[in-house]
């Protein structure tokens, strides 16, 4: 449906891509999610926080349907997967694009055979065709020509987060999850990582999810944060409604000494 593709920031106030409501995610008898409300809305860069350990990837997985839920709903796109036909999850699931915190890049398929992993599952596409469409990912994540032809043991620790950000764009989707997009990189890697997110979510009116521990990208690049603790919501809002919180865990977060150093960095731009 091409009207759904609206322009970056359009509606992005109202419409939820995804609802999660009252989700309960267990492993045993341990519940690590246990009634969690949240709304991806439409066009943000929604940063997701919260102790180690919390459930951030439990959420992600459990929303990406690799995780089996123990009560609650998930509507993503107006859809409740657990009601869709086979056809209608496909449909959903090439709407979205994913960054696995491990990068997880096949070592025995070149870049571009990598970049073409979604596209050989979803499409059916000459050869030809996805060479070009693969080379054009990869020229969105800032990358030359002649990386596609490389192996991911060549490449740096920045540019195999590109890689595996092309792949999660392979299927032109409407949102992206992207699991610590940041971690491994230097800071100037980490900060140009987040201006490239920031690029693409204006230009093509992405919709990203990005559970990130990088404090850094929660003040440059989200439009809104949620906080997950006890297994549930915390607290979602702004960067500067979170600095209001009185959440002890919120306010170490917010407030120790490594979150002053980045307020002083970001005072001085
Ligand atoms: N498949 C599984 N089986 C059993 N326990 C699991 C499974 N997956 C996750 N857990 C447990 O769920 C809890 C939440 O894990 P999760 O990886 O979501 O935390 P996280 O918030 O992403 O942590 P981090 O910031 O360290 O990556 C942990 O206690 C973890 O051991």
């Amino acid at each position: 449906m091409a009207a759904e593709r609206d322009e970056p920031g359009r509606n992005a106030e109202r419409e939820p891509l995804i609802s999660v409501r009252d989700l309960v995610v267990g492993f045993g008898d341990r519940l690590v999610l246990n009634g969690l409300n949240l709304d991806i809305m439409r066009g943000e860069i929604l940063g997701f926080i919260g102790p180690s350990g919390s459930g951030k990837s439990v959420l992600t997985r459990t929303v990406l349907g690799l995780t089996p839920k123990q009560s609650g709903s998930i509507t993503t796109f107006g859809v409740d997967l657990d009601e869709a036909s086979r056809a209608d999850r496909r449909a959903v699931e090439r709407r979205w694009g994913v960054l696995f915190q491990q990068g997880a890049l096949f070592s025995s398929l070149s870049v571009l055979q990598n970049v073409q992993v979604p596209m050989r599952e979803y499409l059916k596409l000459s050869d030809g065709l996805m060479d070009e469409l693969a080379m054009l990912k990869l020229e969105m994540v800032g990358l030359k020509p002649d990386v596609g032809e490389k192996s991911p043991s060549e490449l740096s620790g920045g540019m195999i987060k590109r890689v595996a950000l092309a792949r999660a764009l392979a299927l032109d989707p409407d949102i992206v999850f992207l699991d610590e997009p940041t971690s491994g990189l230097d800071p100037i890697g980490a900060q140009d990582f987040d201006e490239l997110i920031s690029t693409l979510q204006k230009t093509l009116g992405l919709t990203v999810f990005m559970v990130t521990h990088d404090l850094g990208s929660l003040y440059s690049v989200c439009d809104r944060i949620a906080a997950l603790g006890d297994g549930k919501i915390l607290k979602a809002g702004t960067i500067d409604e979170m600095l209001e919180s009185d959440d002890p865990w919120l306010k170490s977060y917010f407030h120790g000494k490594r979150a002053h150093s980045m307020a002083d960095a970001e005072a001085r731009h």
